[in-house]
């Protein structure tokens, strides 16, 4: 039997292979994201399963630290509060796990975050939905063909990859280079 592992790196550096065509799409994100936190916005974000992983893993990065030395900067992952998802998903519907957030926390200026390989998680989506409402840019980290959130995102940055592993790989890379642009444009070293 072939590799397992050869097999899913030949996967992922073809994924990886087509990621230049996001470049400019990445960069306005970054400045969408840096222009918030700048005039005291914040970001949120959110996601399931492996993309709830990827919403906490940047805004962390944030609160935290990145590379540089700064200030932290205002981030909010929606996936982490277990009495509120609980809360609201057995009272209202799972649906509207980060919906309801989106609507208490979210503030016209902040940024969300959306996080979904398939671009179609309904949960995901509704916090979309709202973020809107409420004057919030939404950056759609996507795969797939972007599925209904593409839709909904000022910035769409879709993974050019039908495999939801090899699209959680890119996010990765996509979340740090997101990171990299904030620091860089805020200059807070
Ligand atoms: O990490 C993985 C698969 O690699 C899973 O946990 C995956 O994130 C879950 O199935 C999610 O519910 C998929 O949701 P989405 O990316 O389509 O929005
Ligand atoms: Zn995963």
């Amino acid at each position: 039997m072939a590799s397992l592992f050869l097999a899913n790196l030949a996967e992922h550096l073809r994924t990886f292979e087509r990621l230049p065509a996001l470049d400019a799409e990445i960069a306005r994100a970054g400045s969408l994201i840096a222009q918030s936190l700048a005039a005291d916005g914040k970001l949120l974000s959110c996601g399931n399963g492996g993309s709830a992983a990827d919403a906490q893993h940047i805004a962390s990065e944030l609160t935290g630290r990145f590379i540089k030395e700064r200030r932290p900067l205002a981030a909010v992952s929606l996936t982490t509060d277990s009495s509120a998802l609980t809360c609201i998903g057995n009272d209202y519907s799972f649906d509207e796990v980060f919906a309801r957030q989106v609507r208490a926390l979210g503030r016209q200026g902040d940024v969300l975050l959306a996080i979904s390989t398939s671009g179609n998680s309904p949960n995901v989506r509704r916090a979309a939905e709202e973020a809107q409402a409420l004057g919030m840019p939404v950056i759609g980290l996507l795969g797939r063909d972007g599925g209904a959130i593409k839709t909904l995102s000022d910035v769409a940055l879709v993974v050019p990859s039908d495999v939801t592993a090899r699209i959680q790989e890119a996010h990765i890379l996509i979340i740090h280079t997101l990171c990299g642009l904030i620091e860089h444009e805020l200059q807070l070293a």
